[in-house]
């Protein structure tokens, strides 16, 4: 163990009975990076994240988090990481900033003033009783919790949940900001669009194994888009059709549509050759193309694919 890798996982493996939480999982996480853990519902993101804080004993393989044992060194290693646990529960019935000075102590003393920063940034009210609380506003009580002590490691399960969409920007602001400062970000999503525009890295688990881990810049790239291309004159389908990337060729008069899988590099060469009034590109949804190849696919998980 190195200290660039805040969270290393092998052949990390945790059934239920005979139900598949996560099976064989090897995953590192980078000291400083953010990585997305996205998967659909029952894709065992949940399951992972309890086995990496001894909240889950595994069936097999073993995880290493901050260089420490999760189930020899849990007490240090729970006050060393923030965690925010996807179903929330408070026990009592006390204000939020009551709760939120518990946790403060539980870490051995916070600045207030840190806490409330926090509170400020989410808007919300920490004069209010917990159990009183919208799902949205216990959610922002967790993220504080979560970040308050300003921890190495940010262990987050679905953070968005219940969140409206300004507060969602806010969090994904606090996340920035986190990592700016140096810390390590681990945040589980069934949703793409949420960790995008944060994290460095997508870990993309499915059925129980890890189907993918990628760079998020060439997420962009694997994505199927819709292009259309005006030119001054007719052009020949033929042309187009053999190019690497490009199908569904169609060509009327000096109009050509076509869908390009990857680099838009060799279509645009080739319409190079003629003189191009307009080009259009419809923005990639990554959901419905890199992801859905990932959760839908047969096959897509056989082998785990590993990015850099
Ligand atoms: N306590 C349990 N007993 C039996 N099976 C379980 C238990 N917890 C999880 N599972 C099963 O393990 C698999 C992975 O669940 P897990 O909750 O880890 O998935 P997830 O990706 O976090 O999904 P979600 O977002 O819905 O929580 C699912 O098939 C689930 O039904």
């Amino acid at each position: 163990m190195t200290s660039d890798i805040a969270i290393r996982t092998e052949e990390l493996t945790k059934f239920y009975g005979d139900r598949r939480g996560i099976e064989g999982l090897d995953l590192e996480v980078r000291a400083g990076e953010v990585m997305g853990f996205l998967g659909p519902n029952g894709a065992g993101k949940t399951t992972t994240i309890r086995l990496l804080l001894d909240f889950l004993r595994p069936t097999g393989g073993r995880a290493t988090v901050l260089g420490l044992d999760p189930r020899r060194d849990r007490a240090t290693l729970h006050r060393r990481i923030g965690y925010l646990p996807g179903e929330l529960s408070f026990p009592g019935r006390g204000r939020a900033d009551e709760l939120l000075r518990f946790f403060a102590g539980a870490r051995g003393g916070v600045p207030w003033s840190q806490v409330t920063e926090l509170a400020d940034r989410l808007g919300l009210d920490v004069t209010r009783p917990v159990h009183a609380m919208s799902k949205g506003n216990r959610q922002k009580v967790g993220l504080v919790q979560a970040f308050m002590h300003r921890p190495a490691l940010l262990v987050l399960d679905e953070p968005t949940s219940g969140l409206d969409p300004l507060v969602q920007q806010e969090f994904l602001a606090m996340v920035r900001d986190a990592r700016t400062a140096g810390q390590t970000i681990f945040m589980s999503s069934h949703v793409l669009a949420e960790v995008q525009h944060v994290a460095d890295r997508v870990a993309i688990v499915r059925d129980g194994r890890l189907a993918a881990v990628e760079r998020v810049e060439s997420l962009g790239r694997r994505a199927v888009r819709s292009v259309e291309i005006h030119f001054d004159d007719p052009v020949d389908a033929a042309e187009f059709r053999a190019l690497p990337g490009v199908s569904d060729v169609v060509v009327s008069g000096p109009v050509l549509t076509c869908t390009v899988d990857g680099r838009l590099d060799p279509l645009i060469k080739a319409a190079a050759r003629h003189r191009v009034v307009d080009l259009l590109s419809a923005e990639p949804d990554l959901e419905e193309t890199f992801l859905s190849f990932y959760y839908h696919s047969e096959g897509a998980g056989d082998g785990a694919r590993t990015g850099a």
